[in-house]
């Protein structure tokens, strides 16, 4: 079941959340008003364009899908309260947004609107051009934190099992052992300990007070990119202002990374010049440091913000789809067989070695991305002059080119039954899967999760392309391998909603429970 709006709004911040509820029923009332009037044309055509603008902050995926069914193919638009979406999907497009030049379309500039860091991050307001002040953060998650993924990857597993203690132990057991907990809460706050430890490592993701700090953040971020989006210019200051304060997490959260980042830019420093011997800590922070621009000679200051910048690209998406996958465990529990019979067998020690393997996993992964994607437009770029594609499609100065990437997941024309989960649709046909657990094959063949594919673009659409997601199957296969391994999962209630719309978002509703039943009771 999916819900509209609301629920998006849950947070620790008691006046946050009422003003996030208030807005949202005004906005209901205004829309449910609406629907009920007959518009004439003409003269009153602005309301109808307002309503429908609006109208996309509760229900942007659907309006989506259901403009790209009736476009068969070609570009069309959908308007949103802060700008217009220009929506592609043809190679030719695809290949034209990547050909675009650095001051035509820009991803940093989305980027900007959709985060507005110069509220939400003490201030810092980063270039529209992706390049202009290098692009070192893709080599240190993209590379370097791959290469040293499988030196760590036995700690994130003590650091897993140490969250999920940690949670299940303020829970009350029923009679047979087993605890219910809204799922997205406590995956959000298992893998915000997981990256704190890998952006971090034990130095700050052992402080509790930073964890606590850096998961409020999350939300407030969140939070207030969404109301700062469609609060008018003249009002931005002022309620920008109020979130800047918000309890004073920025400052917190600010202050106490930017404190381990002077300490390792000392360090380095003493290290290159032979006074001390010590290798640097093996985390995101040393690496964003050490692939920085030399020619910029980067301040404590400017290396923090590039930091935190990439820890909300990563905790959101992360937990969101991992709780959709837990779902998944929960709904369809003729998989669970065989994924644990994988994970007993030598295919784990080859995962724990290699970070490469656990084929059935990995496909019941993607294909939880794929049947519940939690975005359901990838490939932002702003353009910052009006953009012309090569059949004329325009897309005017200040509005947004996008894939409507969860229509096409859901079309059967790339993915056959596509309505349907079909866990192991993305392994090898000769793959050893028990008889009717796979019921569609993909025909282009196998593909991993981490794959970039023409049809697939959870990870982007080419040109830019995440890279943090060779960490992010890791992350989600060793959670859930915590899970099938020690517990038995199902939802609490099975019609309880799982998903709630906001704009773009189809995120997991944040109240629906899981029940944990441990395996060995
Ligand atoms: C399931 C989890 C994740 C999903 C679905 C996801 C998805 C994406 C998408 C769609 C993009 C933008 C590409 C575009 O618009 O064209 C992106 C960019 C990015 N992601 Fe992720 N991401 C995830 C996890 C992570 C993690 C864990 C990290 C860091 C550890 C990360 C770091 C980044 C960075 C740094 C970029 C910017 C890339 C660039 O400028 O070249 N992401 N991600």
């Amino acid at each position: 079941m999916i819900t509209v709006g609301m629920d998006v709004f849950s947070t620790p911040f008691p006046v946050v959340e009422a003003l996030g509820c208030a807005l949202g029923g005004a906005l209901v009332t205004l829309i449910c008003c609406y629907q009920t009037i007959s518009l004439p044309r003409g003269p009153l055509s602005w309301i109808v364009d307002l309503y429908l603008r609006w109208k996309f902050l509760l229900c942007g995926a659907p309006m989506m899908s259901e403009a790209y069914t009736k476009a068969k193919g070609g570009a069309f638009s959908v308007a949103g309260p802060d700008h217009d979406h220009v929506f592609i999907s043809s190679k030719q497009h695809l290949k034209e947004i990547q050909r675009a030049k650095k001051d035509e379309l820009s991803f940093f500039a989305a980027t900007r609107q959709m985060f507005q860091p110069a509220y939400t991050m003490l201030g810092h307001n980063w270039l529209d051009e992706r390049g202009a002040e290098g692009i070192g953060y893709v080599k240190a998650v993209g590379t370097l934190l791959p290469e040293r993924m499988r030196d760590i990857m036995p700690n994130m597993r003590v650091n897993i099992k140490r969250s999920f203690d940690r949670e299940f132990s303020r829970v009350q057991s029923a009679s047979d052992g087993s605890k219910a907990l809204p799922a997205p809460a406590l995956i959000k706050k298992v893998m915000c300990d997981l990256n704190g430890y890998a952006f971090f490592g034990d130095e700050l993701a052992q402080n509790e007070v930073f964890m606590k700090n850096v998961l409020e953040y999350n939300e407030l971020v969140v939070i207030a990119a969404e109301v700062l989006r469609i609060t008018p210019n003249f009002m931005k200051n002022w309620v920008g202002t109020f979130f800047k304060n918000q309890g004073g997490i920025q400052a917190t959260v600010f202050t106490m990374i930017n404190e381990v980042v002077e300490r390792r830019l000392q360090e380095k420093a003493d290290r290159e010049a032979g006074l001390i011997s010590t290798p640097a800590p093996s985390d995101l922070v040393t690496w964003i440091i050490d692939t920085a621009p030399k020619e910029l000679n980067w301040t404590a200051r400017r290396v923090t913000y590039e930091v935190i910048a990439i820890w909300f690209g990563s905790v959101h998406a992360l937990s969101a789809t991992t709780s959709y996958a837990l779902y998944d465990l929960c709904l369809y529990k003729e998989y669970l067989s065989p994924l644990r019979d994988e994970l007993s067998s030598a295919e784990f020690s080859k995962f724990m070695q290699t970070t490469q393997g656990l084929p059935l996993l990995d496909s019941f992964i993607k294909e939880s991305t794929r049947h519940n994607p939690m975005e359901a437009m990838s490939g932002r770029r702003q353009a910052l002059k009006d953009f012309y594609y090569s059949d004329g499609t325009k897309v005017a100065k200040g509005a947004w080119t996008v894939v409507p990437a969860k229509a096409i997941l859901h079309d059967d024309q790339y993915f056959p039954d596509a309505l349907r989960f079909s866990g192991f649709r993305f392994v090898s046909e000769s793959a050893v899967v028990p008889e009717g657990v796979r019921k569609a094959l993909q025909p282009e063949g196998p593909s991993k999760l981490t794959d970039i594919s023409p049809h697939y673009h959870s990870w982007g659409i080419g040109g830019v392309v995440c890279p943090g997601r060779f960490y992010a199957s890791v992350a989600m296969k060793l959670v859930l391998e915590h899970i099938m391994v020690n517990y038995e999962v199902e939802l609490v209630d099975e019609r309880a909603e799982r998903a709630s719309i906001w704009r773009s978002y189809v995120l997991p509703a944040e109240r629906t429970q899981v029940r944990f039943t441990p395996r060995c009771a």
